[in-house]
């Protein structure tokens, strides 16, 4: 029998020493480590395994892959409580009649509005399958907060760059250090600027407008923005696109990871796919300790998979752990799990009948996102090379350090919703932006019922708090932007002028919206997909991931950060999952 039958054969009363629940960036990594390290893991995830599929293996799929039922999770949030505003997002989706989706303000009668669409990945190796790779160290201040927050100094920026080193095996030049043996890849993106006309006009302006002589600017493209410069916060202008993709254009991701441990056949790594946790098992002394999870074993079981069939019940299963469970469902999911196994505000847990095991008012509690926002355009003809891309970093009069992370190219990309992005021909250019470190931490997860299988309610209570300069930074990174279109060459078969399509309609250069109207655009509009902080460390978790109240149990994911990390979530999510897997070791002995 292959070695792997060997060492997955169910153990005794189905008991291995570790479960983790979720394969994303935050399970997938811990779940292979804790077996490499010679523990026996059972690895529960609720998606099947998609590593084949050419969507999601070949990185320029990526829109695809958001958009593919057989990986897609489909969540409806809400942005706020003002049912007024939320009416006029631009891109609200609706259930028509028929059972397809209309997405628009104007549906057909007898539609049921669903809300903001939000997609995650429910597929072995989460959000990480479909996501656009894009891979970034957050700042060194978000980071050396942590530390400060818990007063736990191995948070510090300076102990977590370890961690990135550990695990990547990069593959492009930098002048910083960098992992060249661990099991993510990394390559830079090329940005065009040698070999594409247009896209070295847009670098050179983006560098000039950043305080940049245009000679500098071919250095500035290929700037490591995950180096370990020693004022890298304060770093702005064009940089290198770091992505999480093999030098041959296929995904890397830690769904690939998980498979490669389990196909080496010499870990104790059991994944069991089509496992839909349902709650986690205690047992109850005078403190609770976490001993297993009971799951529906199934194809497609929860409701936000498009595949799912209200119809089809699942087998109900269990799975013991003799040293720790460990959630890593993603910023919904976590919490959820949390909530039906007992671990919430009691108020919210009575409503469902949920006996109580811990009373925490904080699970599902500050949920944030970092603020996205699209300066759309239409340049004076077809852009050259649309798939090439720059990225930029900009600081905001209100930011303490650089607060927008942005990326630029003929691209449109205005939100998610069923089927997107709108195409707007070969003549779109975009500049994304990512406002980071939103004030706003007022979101929340909450039990819509007492069955695992309904999503729960999600609202991300945009711009709650500090409104007004969050909305003032993007606004900025938006005139900033507008201020080198503007300076675009408008001669004869040249790239500009420019058209804006928002926020503010016109030729660059001779609009004339107020400063208002484009806020209340940006503030009506914004989307977002980096969701964090909704078991957070401090409440919900002591700093070494363990969940405060019980002993055995621990959330290792995106909803463990005390605050929206950087710009993007995916690398440092994975730097997490590094980080806890030290802290499991650490306490192996213990049980
Ligand atoms: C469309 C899209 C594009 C993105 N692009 C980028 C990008 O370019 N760069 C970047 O840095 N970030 C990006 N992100 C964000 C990033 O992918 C996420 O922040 C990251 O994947 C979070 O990891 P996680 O482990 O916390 O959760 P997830 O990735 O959501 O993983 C959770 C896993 O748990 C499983 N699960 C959930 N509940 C259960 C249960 N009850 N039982 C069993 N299994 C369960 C899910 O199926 C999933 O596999 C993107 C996200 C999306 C949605």
């Amino acid at each position: 029998a292959p070695a792997t039958e060997a060492l997955n054969k169910p153990h005794d009363n189905n008991t291995y020493e570790y479960i983790v629940v979720g394969s994303g960036p935050g399970g997938g990594p811990i779940a292979a480590n804790l077996a490499k390290a010679g523990h026996s893991v059972l690895l529960l995830e609720a998606g099947d395994d998609q590593t084949q599929n050419v969507n999601v293996s070949q990185w320029t799929n990526f829109l695809l892959s958001g958009n593919d039922p057989a990986t897609r999770w489909d969540f409806f949030v809400k942005h706020s409580d003002d049912e007024a505003r939320e009416s006029r997002y631009i891109r609200t989706t609706w259930r028509k009649p028929d059972g397809g989706f209309y997405v628009g303000l104007d549906p057909p009668a007898g539609s049921k509005r669903l809300g903001i669409y939000y997609p995650r990945a429910g597929t072995l190796g989460g959000c990480a399958m479909h996501n656009g790779c894009l891979t970034m160290n957050p700042n060194d201040l978000d980071w050396d907060d942590i530390a400060r927050i818990t007063g736990d100094e191995s948070w510090s920026a300076k102990n977590m760059r370890k961690y990135l080193v550990k695990l990547e095996n990069a593959h492009y030049n930098s002048t910083s250090p960098h992992g060249h043996s661990g099991w993510l890849d990394t390559t830079m993106l090329d940005s065009g600027f040698s070999s594409n006309p247009d896209a070295k006009t847009m670098i050179e302006l983006a560098s000039q407008a950043s305080g940049f002589q245009i000679s500098e600017a071919s250095d500035l493209q290929q700037r490591d923005m995950n180096g370990d410069q020693a004022n890298r916060d304060s770093l702005v202008g064009p940089f290198g696109g770091v992505s999480h993709i093999k030098p041959d254009g296929r995904r890397s991701s830690p769904g690939y990871y998980v498979k490669e441990t389990v196909d080496a056949g010499k870990y104790p790594l059991t994944l069991q796919l089509e496992s839909l946790v349902t709650k986690v098992i205690f047992d109850k002394g005078d403190t609770p300790k976490a001993i297993g999870v009971e799951y529906l074993k199934g194809k497609s079981l929860y409701s936000a998979d498009p595949r799912s069939n209200p119809n089809d019940k699942g087998t109900p299963g269990k799975a013991y752990a003799s040293k720790e469970v460990i959630i890593s469902g993603g910023a919904f999911n976590t919490p959820q799990i949390l909530l039906l196994s007992g671990i919430g505000p009691k108020a919210q847990l009575k409503k469902f009948d949920i006996p109580v095991i811990v009373d925490n008012p904080d699970v599902g509690r500050n949920l944030a996102d970092n603020y996205e926002s699209s300066m759309l355009s239409l340049a004076a003809r077809d852009v050259n090379g649309p798939g090439q891309i720059f990225p930029s970093f900009f600081k905001t009069t209100v930011g303490k350090i650089r607060d927008i992370y942005m990326w630029c190219g003929g691209f449109s990309f205005e939100g998610f919703w069923p089927g997107f992005p709108q195409d707007h021909g070969p003549k779109q250019y975009e500049c994304a932006i990512v406002h980071m470190n939103p004030r706003s931490q007022a979101g929340s997860v909450t039990l819509q019922s007492a069955n695992p299988r309904d999503v729960p309610n999600i609202n991300l209570q945009f711009f709650k708090d500090g409104s007004e300069k969050d909305l003032q930074a993007i606004y900025e990174a938006t005139s900033w932007v507008r201020s080198w279109l503007g300076k675009a060459p408008t001669t004869a078969g040249s790239i500009g002028p420019f058209t804006e399509m928002h926020p503010c309609e016109g030729v660059v250069g001779s609009q004339n919206c107020t400063v208002e109207s484009q806020k209340t655009y940006i503030k009506e509009q914004a989307y977002s997909h980096h969701a964090t902080s909704s078991c957070r460390i401090g409440e919900v978790l002591d700093s070494k991931f363990r969940v405060k109240g019980v002993k055995g149990l621990r959330v290792v994911d995106a909803s463990s950060f005390p605050k929206v990390p950087g710009g993007f979530p995916v690398l440092p999510t994975m730097m997490l999952s590094e980080k806890a897997t030290e802290d499991v070791l650490a306490d192996a002995k213990k049980y």
